[in-house]
């Protein structure tokens, strides 16, 4: 069942004398378990369309809906706790504090998202998380030592570590080679499935598509089409 519909929505950017509308009324739901691939040509609006689904910026239009709730109706404060607690966010490039070790990047994720667990729970939190993206063995190394992958992979676990709701990934695998993109997708592909997140994933690579449970294709602010896909690829 959908628990996140955007109904209509509308985003428009003024600069200088002339309004701009860069999405044009966009329906999009999303379900646990489901991973939703967005693609469309350079400009269509995916990315617009992410960060307004991920409440990083307002829509100029339209209606979103978490859970029942209005985000339209929510202030800074609320949507805030939403993204904190709700949402995990995967972008191009992994965005790891440099001076942090892989374990003190989680950490960190946990405090900011208020976690209510124990000092020793969390510890057990983080070490079940770097266990399911294979990097526990790297648990006290710094960014700077770890290849683009395993960055790449302790940004997903960094994501996920407080059991969002929703995963939003905007091109997760554009800074890796194909072989490392696989792994990734592979990686959101199992926990999408195994911990019933509705992950929205823009991407420019077609090759990850099998991985998609749909996909939805933009172009010039609008949804131009929907594709269920039949199979799922997990290798
Ligand atoms: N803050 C902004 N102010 C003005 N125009 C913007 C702003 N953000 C995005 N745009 C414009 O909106 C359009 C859509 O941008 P968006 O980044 O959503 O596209 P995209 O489909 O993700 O493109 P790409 O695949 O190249 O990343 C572009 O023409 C862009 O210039």
């Amino acid at each position: 069942m959908a628990f996140f519909t955007m109904k209509h929505v509308k985003k428009t950017f003024i600069q200088g004398d002339v309004e701009e509308e860069i999405l044009k009324g966009v329906h999009l739901s999303l379900k646990k378990g489901e991973l939703t691939a967005l693609v469309g040509a350079s400009g269509s609006g995916k990315s617009t369309l992410l960060t307004i689904a991920a409440g990083l910026q307002p829509a100029s239009g339209g209606e979103i809906l978490m859970d029942g709730k209005s985000l339209h109706r929510m202030d800074q404060e609320e949507i805030r706790k939403i993204r904190a607690e709700k949402f995990g966010f995967v972008f191009q490039a992994a965005h790891l504090v440099p001076f942090l070790t892989v374990e003190e990047q989680l950490k960190l994720m946990l405090d900011v998202s208020e976690s209510t667990l124990t000092k020793e729970a969390q510890r057990k939190e983080i070490a079940r998380v770097l266990q399911l993206v294979e990097m526990e063995h790297r648990r006290n190394a710094y960014p700077a030592s770890l290849s683009g992958g395993e960055k790449q992979r302790v940004a997903i676990a960094r994501a996920i570590i407080h059991k969002p709701a929703i995963l939003f990934a905007d091109e997760p695998t554009a800074s890796l080679d194909s072989t490392k993109s696989k792994a990734v997708l592979t990686l959101i592909r199992e926990l999408t499935d195994t911990l019933n997140i509705a992950t929205l994933m823009v991407t420019h690579d077609e090759a990850m598509l099998p991985f998609a449970d749909r996909i939805i294709r933009m172009s010039d602010g609008r949804i131009l089409q929907e594709e269920k896909t039949e199979h799922k690829e997990t290798s």
